[in-house]
């Protein structure tokens, strides 16, 4: 059995990045949330575009204010009102003022805004009592931004500020990585779909939803290959077939030391190079991660027993190696393997920044006594609860059986039980994986 830390680094370093030219796409600023930038992003604009106020007041000059006070106020005189929109007409000359409201263009001339609340106005007049800054509330253009510089980089996420940035900056189309196709298989004989009346000795396929779940929050296209029999032929088809088009394939069940569990022997069988068979966590031990060559040359691939596009002078495949999980059967296995193998894959695979790729561990303070039996790195699942500003950790309750789906549900943390250690006592900290949200 593998250390944990080392199958990770094993995975990752098999993972190739969606290629930044080839792996793209380019699409509408309204269909952008969630993607990940492909290419920097730059704008012509400025920003601010020209010279504003923050206030609503008066732009003045301010050698005629600075020395204003109570006794001896400035008078000016306003000659023009503006609004935010308008193009101010006047040029502002010694001892006049214009009215302008928050966001409006400074007038040519003027330098400094004065807030409505400093001063008095008599009609066309302003009286000013005391001197503001020297160009107090004026935003100048290009302050925040110079048009031509980078205004996004690549593997940017684009969530609510980021596409607030692009359509501010006039960027309305975008390009940006191409959404990982993630094909995913559940092997077994006892499986039955959700709306199939169970025979007994029979189960639903919960593994196919709930993997598709996390794919598509994951940012993936998930591409459903249903259920497959515990039969070596047809479980050999079923991943041939997978792997076409897919970046990564996840199959569910068959991959412990059953007789029926055949995943293994089929990838050997289909020229997969499988480098990880089973590693030292709890729940998800069994777990087989397998490469097959970029499928420009994959022997599977250009085999007639497919009839794949590669080998009728389709659209050639990627250049990078087809990503095999073979994840074990049971239910929180399955999503534990996910969430500490497959996310930092697929956020690698996506584009992200190294930063980015996970897994997302967090200190917290255990809420129960944390249990193992110490000879795997055990993840027990539950809430991570931010409560006066630090985490805690509290257990799911029911018990910790990797074929208990149920108290699966609402799982915000999986808290690590170092290999070697029985106990995390309540009230000791504890590293907890993120999971549940992407
Ligand atoms: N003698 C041993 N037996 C087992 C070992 C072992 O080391 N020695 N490993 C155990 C561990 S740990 C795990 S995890 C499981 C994983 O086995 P498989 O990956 O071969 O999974 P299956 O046998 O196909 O199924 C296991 C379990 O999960 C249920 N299942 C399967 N697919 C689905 C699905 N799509 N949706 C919901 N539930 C599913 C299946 O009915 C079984 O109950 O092996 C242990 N055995
Ligand atoms: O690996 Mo397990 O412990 O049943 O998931
Ligand atoms: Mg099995």
């Amino acid at each position: 059995m593998l250390p944990v830390k080392q199958a990770e680094s094993i995975i990752l370093d098999l993972v190739k990045p969606l290629d930044g030219q080839l792996d793209t796409e380019v699409i509408d600023l309204s269909s952008a949330t969630n993607r990940i930038l492909a290419s920097s992003v730059t704008s012509k604009l400025d920003f601010p575009h020209w010279d504003n106020s923050a206030m609503d007041g008066y732009a003045v000059r301010y050698r005629d204010v600075e020395f204003c006070n109570r006794e001896q106020p400035a008078i000016l005189e306003i000659v023009e009102e503006i609004p935010a929109g308008y193009q101010p007409q006047r040029v502002i000359q010694p001892h006049q003022a214009a009215r302008i409201l928050t966001g409006a263009v400074m007038p040519e001339g003027a330098d400094t805004v004065v807030m409505q609340e400093c001063t008095k106005r008599e009609d066309h007049r302003v009286i000013i009592f005391e001197p503001p800054k020297h160009q107090a509330f004026v935003r100048h253009q290009g302050a925040f931004y110079r048009g031509g510089a980078t205004l996004l980089h690549p593997g940017t996420v684009l969530t609510a500020p980021e596409i607030a940035v692009l359509a501010a900056a006039q960027c309305t189309q975008l390009t940006v990585y191409r959404r990982p196709k993630v094909a995913i298989l559940s092997t077994g004989d006892e499986l039955v779909t959700p709306d199939e009346p169970l025979k007994p000795g029979q189960i639903v396929d919960s593994n196919q939803y709930a993997l598709a779940a996390w794919v598509t929050l994951a940012g993936g296209i998930p591409k459903l290959g249903g259920i497959v029999r515990d039969n070596p032929e047809v479980l050999k088809n079923a991943i041939a077939q997978a792997i076409l088009g897919a970046d990564i394939v996840l199959s569910t069940g068959g991959v412990s030391v059953g007789d029926y569990d055949y995943v293994d022997e089929i990838l050997a069988e289909l020229d997969a190079e499988i480098h990880i068979r089973s590693v030292a966590i709890k729940p998800g031990k069994p777990l087989t991660f397998a490469t097959f060559p970029p499928s420009l040359n994959s022997p599977i691939l250009n085999s007639p027993i497919l009839n794949s596009p590669l080998n009728k002078g389709g659209k050639g495949g990627s250049n990078r190696p087809i990503l095999y999980f073979g994840i074990p059967g049971n239910p929180v296995s399955a999503l534990v393997s996910c969430w500490r193998f497959v996310q930092p894959a697929l956020r690698k695979l996506s584009g992200l920044p190294q930063d980015k790729w996970g897994p997302m561990f967090v200190n917290a303070i255990a809420h129960h006594d944390l249990q193992s039996d110490g000879r795997r790195e055990s993840y027990l699942w539950g809430q991570l609860r931010l409560v006066e500003g630090s985490y805690q950790f509290h257990l799911a309750s029911g018990s910790q059986n990797s074929g208990n789906l149920i108290n699966l549900a609402q799982t915000t943390g999986l808290a690590l039980v170092p290999i070697g250690q029985t106990l995390i006592p309540a009230g000791q900290s504890v590293q907890v994986l993120q999971v549940g949200c992407c």
